[in-house]
């Protein structure tokens, strides 16, 4: 592995002791110590992030740095998360940890990849086996992919499942979007219209804590009009969907700090659940809320859900004459532009430590 990024790594001299066989299998690869890099938004939950790392580094040294050499790279600004995941990737990591809220953990997806493919060491002339896997240490205001694992709030038992290292491969979403057809991973969920515009400002809020939903929420329907939407489903025949008030594409269940939204989304399914809310009206949310946080919200008339592979949504309304900016798109709480999206999933794409 080469050594100038990490800096403090320090190569470990393989010994072979009395009586035991050298073999291949118990090569200084697959026997030395590999990389931890932990990736840290010092900023996280208005700053409690930073604290609550800084008590827990000398623990997770002592518990983890037996086997791993463990790296901290702290995050400077919005999308540092990215980069920093590609350059570890690069150095031939064995796990990149994110610690922080759902906003580090997307940052830190979206660095597996790199223009469409996934990020790939650079030292070809070692096999790096196994690949690098995510990891995550919630530690941030939201943690809605740590959810589906009902994992408790104890440390310690982060450590012991970062210790154990078991891997799982999960999938993840991908979303193509606007006129540019950019791309970008998610983990979570990716959602358009009204939740992604009330995303959007509560986004600007964020100070606030939870009170930034709530005025996200208020301008969100400030102006919102149930559309009408073209949507064609894992390649099949476009069809025009009426009055549609949001549409949630879930990889894992929950979005905004713990709304069921996609109930039967599992990230190792290898597909992906589209929930259509149609003609929700204001006071809808006010008397039925509670089902979105329960995920029973699907059983009503006016809710669809399917499993899809693939799902591409565009206008039927050609709105350049009015005021209309377009249908917000978001992807894990994070405001991406406008429609067109093309959303799919990529399947066992990243291997999780679980
Ligand atoms: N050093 C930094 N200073 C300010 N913002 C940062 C910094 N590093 C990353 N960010 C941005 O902060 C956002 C939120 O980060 P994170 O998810 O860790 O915290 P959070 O407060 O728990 O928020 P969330 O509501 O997403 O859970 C990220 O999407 C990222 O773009």
């Amino acid at each position: 592995m080469r050594r100038g990024w990490f800096q403090k790594t320090v190569a470990v001299a393989r010994v072979v002791k009395p009586g035991e066989v050298f073999s291949p299998s118990s090569s200084p690869q697959t026997l030395g110590k590999r990389d931890y890099v932990f990736i840290v938004n010092p900023n996280g939950a208005n700053g409690r992030t930073g604290e609550s790392w800084t008590k827990l580094l000398p623990q997770l040294k002592a518990r983890l740095g037996t086997d791993r050499n463990v790296h901290e790279k702290f995050t400077s600004g919005p999308q540092h998360a990215t980069q920093l995941t590609r350059e570890a990737i690069h150095e031939g990591a064995g796990a990149v940890v994110a610690v922080g809220g759902d906003g580090t953990l997307h940052e830190v997806v979206n660095g597996f990849f790199d223009n469409g493919e996934l990020t790939r060491s650079k030292d070809r002339s070692e096999s790096i086996e196994p690949k690098t896997a995510l990891g995550l240490l919630p530690m941030g205001t939201g943690s809605d992919f740590a959810r589906i694992f009902d994992w408790s709030k104890d440390v310690n038992k982060a450590i012991d499942r970062l210790c154990k290292g078991e891997r799982k491969k999960i999938d993840v979403g991908r979303v193509i979007y606007g006129k540019e057809r950019k791309e970008r991973y998610f983990i979570n969920v990716a959602d358009l219209h009204l939740s992604a515009k009330a995303g959007f400002f509560a986004g600007m809020h964020k100070q606030l804590g939870n009170l930034c939903y709530v005025i996200g929420a208020l301008r969100g329907f400030q102006g919102h009009k149930n559309r009408d939407l073209k949507i064609r489903v894992d390649g099949g025949e476009w069809e025009t969907w009426s009055n549609v008030t949001a549409i949630c594409i879930g990889n894992s269940k929950y979005f905004g700090g713990g709304m069921k939204i996609t109930p039967s989304a599992d990230p190792s399914s290898g597909d992906l659940e589209a929930v259509i809310l149609r003609d929700f009206k204001w006071h809808d949310f006010l008397l039925k809320l509670h089902t979105l946080y329960l995920g029973t919200h699907v059983l009503q008339k006016n809710v669809f859900s399917m499993k899809v592979r693939s799902i591409d949504v565009t206008e039927v309304d050609n709105f350049s004459n009015d005021d209309y900016p377009g249908t917000y798109i978001q992807a894990d709480g994070e405001h991406l532009g406008f429609l067109d999206a093309s959303i799919s999933v990529v399947p066992s794409a990243i291997d999780f430590i679980q």
